[in-house]
């Protein structure tokens, strides 16, 4: 049987003098992968917003979970050269709930644990601002994974990566998504990435959106990438 752990229904959701998001209805079952996907502008970080608790929709509904755990990999941002964590050190401040100024032999564990999961062994003790892009966004990935979410939400986190780096990390993703159960929704502009990776979509447009198993999304729109 499967568990939803998002329910939208109906929504909309307006700035002053802008609707962005109208009547959208779709569920997110545990275990999915969904690729969100449209052009700029067309409300993809709101949505994300709207999940993460941090917009109100105008009108419609949303259901989450109870207890839901959800980790969030932002859009890349260059980290200084001179930033001096370790990949380590930087991974361990995602922490919440930390009770000593110091860290315990399992919170230690889980530390490398997720640098396992996310590729990062190599490097662990090497500064972050040192670290190449795509190494910096999983060590954004492995941040995510430290509290033991039951969603992870990447929102457009492999835009700037050139296309190894970028299969790189979804193939991280979709190796925790297949052997964790781990729930993604991604964000993305690229549609050939939406087409290989998630098992769902959404596609939001100016008129309104399509969404449903990747199997129906329109394969004259794999040449397409937005930018
Ligand atoms: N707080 C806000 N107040 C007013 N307008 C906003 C606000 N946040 C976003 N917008 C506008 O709403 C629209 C949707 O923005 P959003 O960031 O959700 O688009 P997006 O699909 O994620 O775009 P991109 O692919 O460029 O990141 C844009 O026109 C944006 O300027």
């Amino acid at each position: 049987m499967s568990e939803t752990l998002i329910s939208v229904e109906d929504l909309s959701l307006s700035f002053p003098n802008h609707q962005v998001l109208s009547d959208l209805t779709f569920k997110v079952q545990r275990g999915e992968f969904l690729g969100v996907i449209g052009e700029n502008g067309v409300g993809k970080t709101t949505l994300i917003r709207v999940i993460l608790n941090q917009l109100k929709p105008s009108a419609g509904r949303i259901k989450i979970k109870n207890g839901l755990k959800i980790g969030y990999v932002p859009q890349f941002r260059n980290v200084d050269v001179e930033y001096p964590l370790s990949i380590e050190d930087f991974i361990s401040l995602n922490f919440t709930g930390i009770k000593l100024p110091w860290l315990s032999r399992k919170e230690k564990q889980k530390i490398q644990t997720v640098i396992k999961q996310v590729n990062l062994e190599h490097i662990s003790k090497r500064p972050l601002g040192l670290a190449s892009g795509g190494e910096k966004q999983k060590a954004y990935l492995a941040q995510a994974l430290i509290n033991d979410p039951d969603l992870l939400i990447l929102d457009e986190s492999t835009a700037s990566l050139d296309p190894n780096t970028k299969r790189e990390l979804l193939d991280v993703v979709l190796r925790l998504n297949k052997a964790l159960g781990l729930t993604i929704i991604f964000v993305s502009h690229d549609m050939q990435v939406i087409h290989e990776y998630p098992d769902h979509f959404l596609w939001l447009t100016k008129n309104g959106y399509t969404a449903g198993p990747i199997s129906e999304l329109h394969n004259d729109s794999k040449e397409g990438e937005y930018v």
